[in-house]
């Protein structure tokens, strides 16, 4: 049956009735109108708690979009994907990350296959081979123990493990330097290979197909630089692959033994929870990578069951909807206060946009309205020194997610206090801005005269009313970051079910890469191709030229 257009449903056009009446909401007078604001507009699940209460909407706009999500089939969704039925229809494949932190011995069986069986036995390996690496059982090719990996790989099977072991600082082994190398550019396997040592080193290649052109020349040339230092029988001690193509990586030449795989039923941005983890689970250890995996379980656990209106996901999902298709935010910054969290922005945005960047429907129909914003941000403290000027005062209405924990993993207290009162002050200057007649009272106090006044108070007025979540949790630990993660894993499905887009395939990322091909071949060969248009002909001439 197919879907109806998300315009034509009665939910959203009882939402669009009542957006035009919110158009000209305070969020000041909102909070002045009702003091239990803050506590009927925030939840808490599996060690996290959101405040979504710095939203320009109120009880009614909550009830409209649940009752959206209702109409857009959202919890039938739900259920068929932690069921294990194909809902990425693109590729015909089911999606279960969801299955990959699961407890062992929860029941999971999709075509008579015993899911959870799979991926236990699979966490079975990584655990005994991490443990043997960490306490220096395993020995490189020369009998010492390994101190540097090096993971090779991009996209998914870079972005989730680079981010966790860089959240987890604090939880990793003080023996073993990690490194990530996923660009194609040679800048990025060269600083890697300047500061570690071909005896002590072990390379992980991360690919889910195992056909990532970045990834295989990277490989190739971490193997080849290997080989002229160790030599081929060095190779079982030092190379190790996570994917889902056994046969690929046997001519790849690493012995299949070396080889954790996982399933086509999980998605490149969402298999840090897979094998593709490996790294993560040698830098914390197996102990903490089992704990990121039941924060993640017991936030899909909230998610599977409860119920819209005080549903985490659904309601970050909701309110992300709201500003998105009815305040016209084009883009959402990711503002963790947290310096560990650096590179989450960077995770989020593979996360949400090659899931939900797309303009067909399901079914292959233009979508009706706007979907997924862009998504951009940094460590909340550097971006107000950067860009805050815009978010604060520019045009465009950006909402931001404020991310912080309320213990630091280190003792300087009072670099935390002021952490946090930054961020807490950021989110209630957003919201309440400052008036022209408060800047004047400002500048009278002050004691300037009245055409200086006049002069500088627009300059210093803040419209305000912009909205914003904030997500706090105790401390960043292996369980928080897990729930975190899962949190954002499924407001982006529940975005891409009510904008009817499949969430799950990334067709959109193909056509670089066959022309990246052609004309990678037409580089290194004669002539000079006359086959594009005049700029691409004229960048390769140019490009030639040089070489
Ligand atoms: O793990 P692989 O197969 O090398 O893919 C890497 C990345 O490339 C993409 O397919 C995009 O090209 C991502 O979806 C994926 O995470």
């Amino acid at each position: 049956m197919r879907t109806p257009s998300l315009t034509s449903t009665a939910s959203f056009q009882a939402l669009e009735n009542h957006a035009a009446q919110a158009e000209d909401w305070e969020m000041r007078s909102l909070f002045a109108a009702d003091p239990q604001r803050f506590e009927k507009l925030s939840v808490e699940a599996a060690g996290l708690f959101l405040d979504y209460s710095k939203n320009r909407l109120d009880g009614r706009t909550l009830e409209l979009l649940a009752e959206l999500a209702r109409e857009r089939g959202v919890e039938a969704r739900r259920d068929a994907m932690f069921a294990g039925e194909r809902i990425n229809n693109t590729e015909n494949r089911a999606v279960l990350h969801t299955a990959l932190r699961a407890p062992r011995g929860a029941k999971l069986v999709v075509d008579g296959q015993d899911v959870n069986a799979d991926v236990h036995a699979v966490l079975d390996r990584i655990r005994t081979f991490t443990d043997a690496v960490r306490s220096g059982e395993w020995l490189g090719h020369t009998g010492k123990p390994i101190t540097d990996i090096v993971n090779i790989g991009i996209g998914g099977s870079d972005l989730g493990p680079k981010m966790v072991v860089l959240a987890l600082r604090h939880y990793t082994h003080p023996r073993l330097k990690m490194h990530f190398v996923s660009n194609v550019d040679g800048h990025d396997m060269d600083a890697a290979l300047s500061q570690v040592d071909p005896e002590t080193t072990l390379f992980i290649v991360a690919s889910k197909t195992f056909t990532t052109a970045e990834t295989m020349m990277n490989a190739q040339t971490a193997r080849s630089w290997f080989l002229e230092r160790a030599g081929e029988e060095a190779l079982a001690k030092h190379f190790v692959a996570v994917s889902t193509n056994t046969e690929a990586i046997k001519a790849f030449g690493i012995d299949p033994a070396n080889m954790f795989p996982f399933w086509d039923w999980v998605g490149g941005r969402y298999s840090v929870w897979s094998a593709i983890g490996l790294s993560v689970a040698l830098a914390v250890g197996f102990g903490y990578f089992s704990d990121f995996l039941a924060g993640a379980h017991a936030l899909d656990e909230h998610f599977r069951t409860a119920p819209i209106e005080q549903n985490m996901p659904m309601l970050l999902a909701l309110v992300g909807f709201w500003n998105r298709e009815f305040l016209d935010a084009h883009s959402v910054t990711i503002a963790p206060y947290h310096q560990d969290l650096n590179r989450f922005p960077a995770y989020l945005q593979q996360l949400d946009m090659e899931s939900n960047g797309k303009c067909v429907t399901r079914e292959g129909e233009p979508v009706d309205t706007p979907t997924c914003p862009a998504i951009w941000g940094e460590p909340g403290t550097n971006g107000q020194h950067a860009y805050f000027q815009l978010l604060h005062q520019g045009t465009d209405l950006t909402p931001i997610d404020f991310i912080a924990a309320l213990r630091p993993a280190h003792e300087m207290e009072h670099h935390h206090t002021a952490l946090l009162a930054n961020c807490f002050a950021q989110s209630e200057a957003f919201m309440k801005g400052k008036t022209i007649d408060e800047v004047r009272a400002d500048l009278q106090a002050q004691g300037l005269p009245a055409d200086e006044i006049e002069r500088l108070a627009p300059h210093k007025t803040f419209p305000g009313n912009r909205p914003s979540n904030t997500i706090l949790m105790e401390r960043l630990t292996p369980s928080t970051l897990g729930a975190l993660i899962a949190l954002y894993e499924h407001k982006t499905f529940v975005q891409g079910v009510i904008w009817n887009v499949n969430s799950f395939d990334q067709w959109g990322v193909e056509l670089g890469k066959v022309l990246a091909k052609k004309i990678e071949a037409e580089l290194l060969g004669e002539p000079q191709p006359a086959n594009h248009d005049s700029s691409t002909n004229g960048l390769i001439a140019r490009a030639k030229a040089a070489f």
